[in-house]
């Protein structure tokens, strides 16, 4: 039997090209060139300081980089607002919570979504409000939430917008093992839904719970880039991070 055509690379549905910011002297962001696969799941690890929120605020249009690109479906978004890349369907969920308090949480719900989406966006968040334990809390204040109830209405409410790629930094902060585990399942099931996600988190438990891609920044650059078990065997990796000598 002959060997058929080699399959055509799938594009990413996300990349970026020698991504650089800086801040006085410090690259927080350091010639970063990442490609993200649609429907891919990948964990973005590394120290205190190693630039994971500057980079997610770069993907987002918080901050415009310094110089280098970020192509998303094909088209350069480096210099489209915020705004504009959630239309497009780039939605960061930032670390910390951003809900309205004194309104309710169909009310922050109604506030954030987008146009986006349709029909499917709407099942979507449906599930993700009935699996988080949202579903039933409507018409409470987001205020009186939990503090794990705040987080995951913030994640409902990027959901909301439709996105394509859902930028999660920090989704666990401040939970306890059992609503991290939930959170970690969660997350999985979006990206069974085809949502592509990328997850900024320092809890190894999330990311080994996760099992999927992870990419390791250092000093704002891509210090390593694998499987789990293959960051999880990287010696310098556990030096860096992981805190072995
Ligand atoms: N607005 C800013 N002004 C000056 N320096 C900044 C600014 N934002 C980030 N930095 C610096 O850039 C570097 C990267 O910071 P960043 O917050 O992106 O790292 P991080 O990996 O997200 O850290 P952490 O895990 O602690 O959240 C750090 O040295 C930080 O002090």
């Amino acid at each position: 039997m002959t060997a058929g055509p080699a399959p055509a690379a799938r594009e990413p549905l996300l990349r970026t090209e020698g991504l650089t910011k800086a801040f006085g002297g410090i690259r927080a962001v350091d010639d970063v060139s990442l490609a993200v696969a649609p429907g891919e799941l990948r964990c973005l690890i590394g120290p205190n300081g190693a630039g994971k929120s500057t980079l997610f605020s770069l993907l987002a249009g918080l901050q415009r980089p310094d110089s280098g690109r970020i192509v998303f479906k094909g088209e350069d978004v480096t210099t489209l607002s915020p705004f504009r890349r959630v239309r497009r369907g780039i939605c960061l969920k930032f670390q910390t919570t951003r809900i309205y308090r004194g309104l309710t949480v169909g009310e922050n719900l109604t506030i954030a979504r987008g146009p986006r989406g349709g029909a499917r966006a709407g099942e979507r968040l449906d599930w993700a409000l009935g699996t988080l334990g949202l579903a039933s809390e409507r018409a409470r204040p987001a205020g009186e939430l939990s503090h794990s109830h705040q987080q995951w209405l913030e994640v409902c409410l990027a959901l909301a917008t439709g996105p394509d790629l859902l930028l999660l930094d920090e989704p666990t902060a401040g939970m306890t093992p059992e609503e991290t585990a939930l959170t970690a399942e969660f997350v999985l099931g979006l990206a069974g839904q085809g949502i592509t996600v990328l997850v900024v988190e320092h809890d190894m438990a999330f990311v080994r719970h996760i099992a999927r891609g992870v990419t390791v920044l250092h000093y704002g650059r891509i210090f390593a880039d694998g499987t789990l078990q293959e960051i999880e065997a990287n010696q310098e990796v556990r030096r860096i991070y992981l805190g072995e000598q």
